[in-house]
């Protein structure tokens, strides 16, 4: 368990709410006050920074820093790996408030291991999220379609 004075704000909701987009939109507007942390993600998917500046790993190297027990929080969707560095642990140790793209279905796991964790739920309506999946155009149709869930 992260011994954490701050506060990890997990930025959750079904695809293509617009996740990536606020949490860019609060960096920015952040970047100068130093009580606010931005996690940066190691994700299984080559990066593209227009959406998540997250650092792109292949499975092999990523788990092997899981394995290794160098990866603050892990997570796997989407076929993909996910992970929050180690560094978020030391910015919570800080008092920071720590902002990360997180997972509903792995939110157990994440309040277990960050007690100081709040959650936030974007939300918005299905046919507006499958227009802005489109015209995000990192899906094809077919995952386009299975992401129309809730
Ligand atoms: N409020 C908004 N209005 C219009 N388009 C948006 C809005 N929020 C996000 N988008 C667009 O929708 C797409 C998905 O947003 P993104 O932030 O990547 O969602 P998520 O991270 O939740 O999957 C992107 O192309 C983004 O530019
Ligand atoms: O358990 P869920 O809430 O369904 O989330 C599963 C994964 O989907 C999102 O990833 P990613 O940012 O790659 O996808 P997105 O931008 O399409 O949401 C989110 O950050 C999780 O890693």
């Amino acid at each position: 368990m992260a011994q954490c004075l701050g506060t990890l704000v997990l930025v959750v909701g079904a695809s293509g709410v617009g996740k990536d987009t606020l949490i860019n939109g609060a960096r920015t507007a952040l970047a100068a006050d130093p009580r606010f942390a931005f996690a940066r993600r190691l994700v299984t998917r080559p990066a593209d920074h227009t959406l998540e500046d997250h650092v792109s790993i292949d499975e092999a190297g990523f788990l092997a820093l899981e394995k290794a027990g160098r990866l603050a929080l892990s997570w796997q969707a989407h076929g993909l790996h996910y992970g929050l560095p180690l560094s978020v642990n030391t910015d919570l140790a800080l008092g920071k408030v720590v902002i990360a793209n997180g997972s509903r279905q792995t939110l157990p796991q994440a309040i277990k291991a960050f007690p100081c964790c709040v959650v936030m739920v974007i939300a918005a309506e299905i046919s507006l999220r499958a227009r802005r999946l489109a015209a995000r155009g990192r899906e094809d149709q077919d995952q386009v379609a299975g992401s129309a869930g809730p």
